[in-house]
């Protein structure tokens, strides 16, 4: 297929592009960089159009040359504290954004979507209801969430008027690099646990903040369930590959398995093999305690089998990247 990823710059939209490629598709990136990285993307003076989502004519003219048969939808603002403090932006980059992707699709004739949405989605729910499917209450906290939270309700709108197949997919957190050791997170703005520690270890900053230690956990950090990019952008090609008019579904993208903030700073030790400093600071706002998904229905409908998101694998790959490619990408 000919697939175009929104988005396809970014952390989790260059990983599946690249897993893309090597599993016998075609793909493009659309992205305006703000994020981003121009060498995330393989080929990119073939492969990456540099553009706005909000440019519909753009994306039009994009979907209609590039001949594309499904869209893959990364592109997002997607930091939970900023989406709080910048609510602004993330309505008009994840609402006005995916909505102007839509109206692009369907003048184009383009009717397969895949969606990255968010374990976000579904507020606070207490321990005793973890882990996650996709029938819990969706109630989002923060205005990543209901910006995203819309972006699903949009799609299903359009896939059901005008015929569309489409999947939608909740990651839980999306960590580690290519086990090749070249790719892996570089944004602008990091906010991000594992990026962020593996910062301290290779001297760029001087200590990792553990946001709050009181949460009602085991060891009082918050838990989330991190789920590899090789594992993401496995289950991606398994959608995208089944997409046809009329169906419609939504999964949980994660491990089934929590780990504290403590416990992933204790993995980057043991991966890095020296201490890495620490200093605690109050709650975040938006944290939930905790997030842990059941990727069940993922593994049953599309036949996923996840395989990098143990804690250490993700670390450890991670840790290869970063160490390797302390800067990150190059300009
Ligand atoms: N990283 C996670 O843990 C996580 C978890 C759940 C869901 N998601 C979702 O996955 C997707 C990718 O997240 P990520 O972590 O790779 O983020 P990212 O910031 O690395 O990637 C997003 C990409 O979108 C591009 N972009 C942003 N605004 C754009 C616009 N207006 N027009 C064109 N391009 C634009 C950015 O330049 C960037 O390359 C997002 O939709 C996010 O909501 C991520
Ligand atoms: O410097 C830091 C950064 C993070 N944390 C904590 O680490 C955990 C994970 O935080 P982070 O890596 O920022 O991810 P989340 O805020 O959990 O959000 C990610 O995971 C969500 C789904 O679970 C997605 O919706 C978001 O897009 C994605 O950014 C949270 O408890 C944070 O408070 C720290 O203690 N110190």
């Amino acid at each position: 297929m000919r697939i175009l990823c929104t988005g396809g710059a970014g952390y989790v939209g260059s990983a599946c592009l690249r897993w893309l490629l090597a599993h016998g598709h075609e793909a493009f990136a659309f992205d305006n960089l703000s994020e981003g990285n121009r060498a995330a993307v393989p080929d990119y003076a073939q492969r990456l159009i540099v553009g706005e989502l909000i440019d519909t004519d753009l994306v039009i003219d994009t979907l209609r040359t590039r001949s594309i048969d499904a869209v893959m939808h990364f592109a997002a603002l997607a930091s939970v504290p900023d989406s709080i403090s910048d609510p602004s932006n993330y309505y008009r980059v994840n609402v006005l954004g995916t909505y102007s992707l839509l109206e692009a699709m369907r003048a184009a004739g383009v009717k397969k979507l895949v969606f990255s949405s968010t374990a976000a989605t579904y507020g606070f729910h207490g321990p005793e209801a973890m882990p996650l499917q996709e029938t819990a209450a969706k109630n989002p906290e923060t205005p990543y969430g209901t910006t995203k939270r819309a972006g699903e309700w949009m799609i299903a709108d359009y896939a059901r008027a005008y015929g569309w197949g489409y999947a939608i997919f909740r990651y839980f957190n999306a960590a580690g690099a290519d086990p090749d050791g070249n790719h892996g997170e570089h944004r602008r703005h990091e906010s991000h646990l594992i990026p962020l520690t593996l910062a301290v270890a290779v001297g760029k900053r001087p200590a990792l903040k553990i946001f709050g230690d009181d949460y009602p956990t085991r060891d009082g950090t918050c838990v989330r369930d991190y789920v590899h990019t090789s594992d993401l952008a496995q289950a991606h090609q398994r959608a995208v590959e089944r997409l046809e008019p009329g169906y419609g579904e939504a999964f949980n993208l994660g491990s089934g398995e929590g780990a504290t903030v403590k416990e992933v700073h204790a993995a980057c030790e043991r991966a890095v093999g020296r201490s890495i400093p620490v200093e605690y600071a109050p709650r975040r706002p938006g944290d939930p305690a905790v997030l842990v998904a059941d990727p069940a229905k993922a593994i049953r409908e599309l036949g996923w089998t996840p395989c990098f998101s143990d804690i250490a694998t993700i670390v450890r790959t991670a840790w290869q990247w970063h160490s390797r490619h302390p800067d990150g990408y190059p300009d």
